[in-house]
Order: structure tokens, then C-alpha cells, then sequence
């Protein structure tokens, strides 16, 4: 069951693969679950013995259910309290663990799928967070997946559940069906054309949510946004789907038009600007990950529209993980301080986008 996070640093997580319906706009479709056992208090009243238990339960349900071949794919179980700050923030970047679950203390875990389509978090706000995440607009396909992976334990252990209420969570906005549903969408144009803020206060009056690339909390880094869910309760999985399902092509179609008036009204602005991005990205000595993830928007975008013919949106997609800092220090082999981390990303920008390379230093 053991997993080479340097080996799995260099391939690309499955919601990054730039493929699947409306894969221009839709990063990835993703749907989670907050499953809590019966005989165990909730995490934020679990002492540090209940938590030890809830994972070592969970864990060796895992190893059975693997060994009894139930499991549809390659597993890997990982013990993130016993993982390097690193290995965790590399996970965190990969989108197959919460910040939280990276930060937090205590005995917790993640298994993860050798495909990294779905994870399961052990002890994170619930006992378990499944979460299932494909490339492009693609829920329905997620749900049938998950509701897999939901049956499965649901086999092997007691969920808390009350026929009132449905499941039981530890936050009340997750009680009932425990479901969130997300699209995670790239919206440069609505972002230049500064319609991006009425676009989501309208979001927020029909009661879904608006998150940065990191979730709960974190920021709007590269134009990513996520559109999800923000009511569990009172409703079918089927209705929360479609709920999101139903808003993505409206979005879509606002943020198509937004490229089409930046075309049509300020072609040659449009076309600096993704020009200079890339150029920058291609020449830069030493670039932080933030200016990074603001250029490869723009030059993101420059290839959707036919602007950039030299390079392909999984590259481009590659990229967007591959600079983050714990992805640089994997790949580098090495742990590198912030400054050196600038000059490692520059250098690995550089050689794949087809810009100058120093040969390495010889040794007289
Ligand atoms: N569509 C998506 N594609 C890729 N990653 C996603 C997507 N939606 C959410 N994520 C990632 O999943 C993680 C958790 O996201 P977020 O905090 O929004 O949701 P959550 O699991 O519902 O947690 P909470 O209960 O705190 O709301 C984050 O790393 C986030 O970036």
C-alpha cells in the first residue's frame, strides 16, 4: 500500500488532466460526503482516544474491504499525523486533503485512489470526508462513483443517522444528506470585464457557494473559482446536483460572452496581455507562485482562444500544481527556502515552456 509521493509529484492529478465536457472553462467537477460512525462523538468532542480508535477502526475496515478485492482500484492508505509538513502541504496542493487535515493534530489518515479520482479523509471536521473529483463537467459519473465508495463502508460500519434528519454531521450546515457539490470553474474574462462580483452575488441569493482554489476561506488565486452547494438538508442528492449542474451553463455562457466582447472590443489589449504573460513566464529568473498562477491564467486563457498555438491546456494545467511549493520541493528532490523556491519555479516554467535553459554548472 505504500505510495512515492516525489514519483506521484510528477504525474498530474486527475481534476488537472484538461479533459471532459466544457474542460475549457470546467476545471473539474467534484462531490464529497461527511460520514460520522454511531458509537463515537463527533471530532470536536472527541478525545485524543476516541480519535485514535475511530482511525484505527476505519483503517483496518479499509484493509479488509482491500483484501477482500471490494476496492475497484489501486489504494493507498497514508498516516497523515506521521507525514512530514511537506508530504502533508503536497497533498493539500493535490487537492486530495483539506488544509485543515493538513494542520490539525491527532490520529488521522487518507486513503487515496492510485488514479486520484477519490479520497477518503479520516478524522478531518467528520469521522469521514469521501470526496470523488473528475476532470471537466462530469457530477453525474462523480455521484455514481461515490455513491460506490458511500455503500461500501456504509457495509463495513454504523453511520450516525436519524430518520428525521438523514446523516448526522458535526456542523449543522452538512447534516441530512452530508453532500457538496462543486464545479471548479476558470473565469479570467468575467474577472477583466469586472462582472465577476454581480456574476456571485446572484449565486449567493439562490444559496450556492463561492470559494477560491483552495476551498472554505482561501482565495481566488488564478481566476479559479468553486461553485458549490451551501444547503445539505431537505433535499434529494439528486436536486443538489442538479442544482449546481443547472447553474454551469449559464456561467458558461457569461463567461464565453465576456471572451467574446474582450475579442471583439479590445483584441490587441487582450492579445498584449496574454502575450506578456506568457512572455514573462518563459524568461523569468525568479517568480513567486502567486505572480505565477495571475500569468498562467492569462496565458490559460490566451490558448482557449487561439492566441497561444504552442503549448497545450494540460501543460498549462500541469503547471498550476507543479509551481506550488511543495511540488517545486518534490520535484526538486530538495527543501528549498522561499527565494530559492522563486528561481527553482522560474527555472522549471522556463524549460517547459520551450524558454532558455542554463546548462547545468560544470565542476572544474
Ligand atoms: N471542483 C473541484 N475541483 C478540485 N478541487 C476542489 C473542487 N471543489 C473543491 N475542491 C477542493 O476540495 C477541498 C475542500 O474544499 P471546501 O473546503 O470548499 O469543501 P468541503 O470539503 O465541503 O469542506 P467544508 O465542510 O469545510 O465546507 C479544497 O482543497 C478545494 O480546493
Amino acid at each position: 500500500m505504500d505510495i512515492d509521493l516525489a514519483e506521484l509529484a510528477n504525474s498530474c492529478g486527475e481534476w488537472l488532466r484538461g479533459s471532459g465536457p466544457e474542460s475549457d472553462i470546467v476545471i473539474s467537477s467534484r462531490i464529497r460526503l461527511a460520514r460520522n460512525l454511531a458509537d463515537f462523538p463527533f471530532i470536536s468532542k472527541a478525545s485524543e482516544q476516541d480519535r485514535a480508535q475511530i482511525e484505527q477502526i476505519l483503517h483496518a475496515k479499509i484493509e479488509a474491504v482491500r483484501a477482500a478485492g471490494l476496492l475497484p482500484h489501486e489504494v493507498h492508505y497514508l498516516d497523515v499525523d506521521q507525514l512530514e509538513e511537506i508530504d502533508r502541504q503536497f497533498l493539500v496542493e493535490r487537492h486530495l486533503i483539506s488544509r485543515e487535515h493538513a494542520e490539525s493534530e491527532g490520529a488521522r489518515g487518507v486513503l487515496i485512489d492510485g488514479g486520484e479520482q477519490s479520497s477518503v479523509m479520516i478524522n478531518e471536521e467528520d469521522h469521514l470526508r469521501i470526496q470523488v473529483m473528475h476532470s471537466g463537467l462530469d457530477l453525474e459519473s462523480a455521484w455514481e462513483q461515490i455513491n460506490q465508495i458511500d455503500d461500501l463502508f456504509e457495509q463495513q460500519v454504523n453511520y450516525a443517522f436519524s430518520d428525521k434528519l438523514g446523516y448526522l454531521t458535526a456542523c449543522p450546515t452538512n447534516t441530512g444528506t452530508g453532500l457538496r457539490v462543486s464545479v471548479m470553474l476558470h473565469l479570467p474574462a468575467l474577472v477583466i470585464t469586472r462582472q465577476i462580483d454581480k456574476v456571485f452575488r446572484s449565486l449567493q441569493k439562490i444559496n450556492l457557494a463561492v470559494r477560491g482554489l483552495y476551498g472554505e476561506g482561501s482565495q481566488a488565486m488564478g481566476d479559479f473559482y468553486q461553485i458549490s452547494n451551501q444547503i445539505t438538508l431537505g433535499m434529494s442528492e439528486q436536486e443538489l446536483t442538479g442544482k449546481v449542474a443547472d447553474i454551469v451553463p449559464v456561467l458558461l455562457a457569461y463567461e464565453r460572452q465576456a471572451r467574446e466582447y474582450l475579442i471583439r472590443e479590445s483584441q490587441e489589449t487582450l492579445h498584449d496581455r496574454v502575450s506578456r504573460a506568457y512572455g514573462i513566464l518563459r524568461t523569468a529568473q525568479t517568480i513567486s507562485s502567486e505572480e505565477t498562477l495571475h500569468l498562467l491564467s492569462s496565458v490559460r486563457m490566451g490558448v482557449n482562444l487561439g492566441l497561444i498555438g504552442d503549448v497545450q491546456i494540460p501543460t498549462v494545467n500541469k503547471l498550476f500544481v507543479h509551481t506550488q511549493p511543495a511540488h517545486l520541493q518534490k520535484l526538486a528532490g530538495i527543501e528549498l527556502d522561499s527565494s530559492d523556491r522563486n528561481i527553482q519555479r522560474a527555472t522549471y516554467l522556463r524549460r517547459h515552456l520551450g524558454g532558455e535553459v542554463p546548462p547545468p554548472a560544470t565542476q572544474n
